[in-house]
């Protein structure tokens, strides 16, 4: 896998991952700031139940009262009452507008209001009658039908305290707390209004008023050892601690003792020694201590609820924020890699190879930075300048190799091939013409009488004319045939696809042009020369030697009939020799 690809797929790999963790943890942030923006408005509406639940057990007391007594009754009481029906008409507005956003326990609320009119109606009809015509049947059904509003308001406090407990499990035993305090209020006004008929009539408890007092008694037992565990986790709290140390001191101490003792004169005589009036100013102060532990822990709960919401807005922020700013920076470390790193590792392999492959023509990035690739741009850029010269030194050795070769294989005076080189390349064409039958002509060529030129007119001149002659056989052989000076005056001529009869043509042309070519030499003077000529054609049973051999002979024969003449003599038939002068 190439390096680049790879790391794609190590980046897009890791930005999966990263994004997998940045996700997760987004998500379970959001999942408590989530729990916690609901567990506030929850906490509040359960409040605002329990505290709708309070005023309705709050104004059962002074009604309850009020039909004991005759329709006369002091003022302040009737006013007790309005003040009590008012406080539970306010708290059930509050609670109708808060959950007016779901219909059903808005449809609950509502139905709690009328339940509640009728109630107070009933209660109304009796009151406006003197007290002897209130039949304590109609009077027992009228407290019962107050009482069925109670409970026919108990789904909308379990409903609404169990979305409290589900917006946060954390919260629960606080609320569970909070609806035990709750509880024991209902318990509280109830052992209260077993004593409020018997005091004001003066009289004795009933046995089934011994009975429920009992029972009372004992729930108010339960439920304060309930509140107690409940709030264990909150020990440290001084505050909650204290107002449960107030329900233990004012209420089970205080007014409970005080029921205590109108218990036991209840049992006995029946007489009491306070009015009813009196009695409620002694026991209700303590019960006052239970709804005030009530909204405390409630307080409390929505205190947590808004801390934790307010954490978990903050850290969602901070994950979100640090999660951005973490992939802004892996980006941006993945580009700077890519471009610093990756792009010159590959620039540079990519050179690398160019230079291996001795392509030079390959632009080296000029480096922006003076870091480690920027040092390997340098070395690429010193690299490649050694290898240039180094290319440079091979081609300038391979031109001198080639022109000592041409030297050695070259006639210094005449430029031709020398002796050596007309053998190395004549085998071949020989080879050639022996393997595949071809016709081959070999001309030998003497310059006559050369020895008198160079007498007679010094070396120089003679080598003057050995340059003419020469360059008189180039204008006379082809390029596939083999030129070359045989030694002294002597010239070889190796003509490959031709035959003895046109080889013999060649050589007169040629002997023609010498024999027409006035020399102008160096002194002045001007020289006619000529030359003799031996051909032969190649056989199939002979080597290059034994081909030279005949050649000369033929050149011997033309020297001796009388020179400036061509001998072409076919092998074995000399008899059939031809000549021409
Ligand atoms: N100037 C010059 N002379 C050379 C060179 N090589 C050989 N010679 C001379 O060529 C002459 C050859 O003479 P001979 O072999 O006697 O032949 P010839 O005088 O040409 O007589 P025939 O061949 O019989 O016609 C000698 O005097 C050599 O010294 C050379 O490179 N330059």
């Amino acid at each position: 896998m190439s390096l680049n690809r790879l790391f794609w797929l190590i980046s897009i790999l890791l930005m999966l991952l990263f994004l997998v963790l940045t996700g997760r943890i987004v998500s379970s942030e959001w999942s408590v700031y989530e729990r916690s923006t609901k567990s506030m408005p929850a906490i509040k509406n359960l409040q605002l139940a329990l505290l709708v639940e309070e005023k309705l057990a709050a104004e059962r007391g002074p009604g309850h009262s009020l039909l004991m007594q005759e329709a006369d009754a002091a003022a302040s009481e009737l006013a007790g009452l309005e003040q009590a029906r008012s406080a539970s008409d306010q708290a059930l507005a509050a609670l109708r507008h808060a959950v007016q956003a779901v219909p059903s326990l808005a449809a609950q609320a509502a139905a709690t209001e009328l339940a509640l009119a009728a109630a107070r109606k009933e209660i109304d009809l009796l009151l406006s009658l003197p007290k002897r015509q209130r039949h304590m049947a109609a009077v027992d059904a009228a407290l019962e039908t107050m009482a069925g509003v109670d409970s026919g308001f108990a789904p909308v406090i379990a409903t609404l305290s169990d979305i409290a407990v589900r917006s946060d499990a954390q919260l629960s035993d606080g609320l569970e707390a909070a609806l035990l305090a709750s509880s024991l209020r209902n318990i509280a006004g109830r052992i209260g209004a077993v004593f409020t008929a018997p005091v004001i009539v003066q009289r004795p408890l009933t046995s089934q008023e011994i009975h429920a007092f009992l029972k009372l008694s004992g729930q108010v037992e339960q439920l304060y050892s309930g509140i107690e565990l409940q709030l264990r986790p909150y020990r440290d709290r001084p505050a909650l601690q204290g107002a449960l140390d107030e329900v233990r001191d004012r209420y089970l101490g205080a007014s409970l003792g005080f029921l205590d003792e109108l218990f036991a004169n209840g049992r006995s005589s029946g007489n009491y020694d306070l009015s009813g009036r009196e009695m409620v100013i002694r026991y209700m102060p303590g019960m006052a201590a239970i709804p005030q532990l009530r909204d405390l822990v409630l307080a409390e709960m929505l205190q947590q609820a808004k801390d934790k919401n307010r954490r978990a807005a903050f850290f969602l922020l901070a994950a979100a924020g640090l999660g951005l700013i973490a992939l802004a920076i892996f980006i941006l470390l993945a580009q700077v890699i890519r471009q610093r790193v990756l792009r010159p590792i590959l620039d540079a392999t990519n050179l690398f190879v160019s230079l291996t492959g001795e392509r030079f023509d390959t632009a080296i990035p000029i480096p922006r930075h003076d870091d480690e690739i920027g040092a390997m741009m340098r070395a690429i850029h010193v690299l490649k300048a050694h290898s240039l010269a180094k290319v440079g030194l091979e081609k300038q050795r391979e031109e001198m190799i080639a022109q000592l070769q041409t030297l050695s294989d070259t006639d210094f005076l005449t430029g031709l091939l020398n002796r050596r080189a007309f053998f190395a390349q004549g085998e071949q064409q020989f080879g050639i013409a022996q393997r595949y039958r071809r016709q081959l002509t070999l001309i030998l060529m003497d310059v006559d009488h050369f020895k008198a030129v160079n007498d007679r007119h010094g070396h120089h001149a003679g080598d003057q004319v050995l340059r003419v002659v020469a360059d008189l056989c180039r204008r006379h052989h082809r390029k596939v045939d083999l030129l070359a000076r045989y030694g002294g005056e002597e010239f070889l001529l190796m003509l490959p696809e031709i035959d003895m009869s046109q080889g013999f043509a060649v050589a007169e042309k040629l002997r023609g042009a010498i024999d027409a070519c006035h020399i102008l030499l160096d002194d002045g003077a001007m020289l006619n020369v000529t030359a003799s000529f031996g051909v032969v054609a190649f056989e199939s049973d002979e080597d290059l030697e034994s081909l030279i051999r005949r050649a000369d002979q033929a050149l011997y024969q033309a020297k001796h009939s009388g020179r400036n003449t061509v001998v072409a003599t076919p092998k074995g038939k000399q008899d059939e020799t031809i000549a021409f002068a």
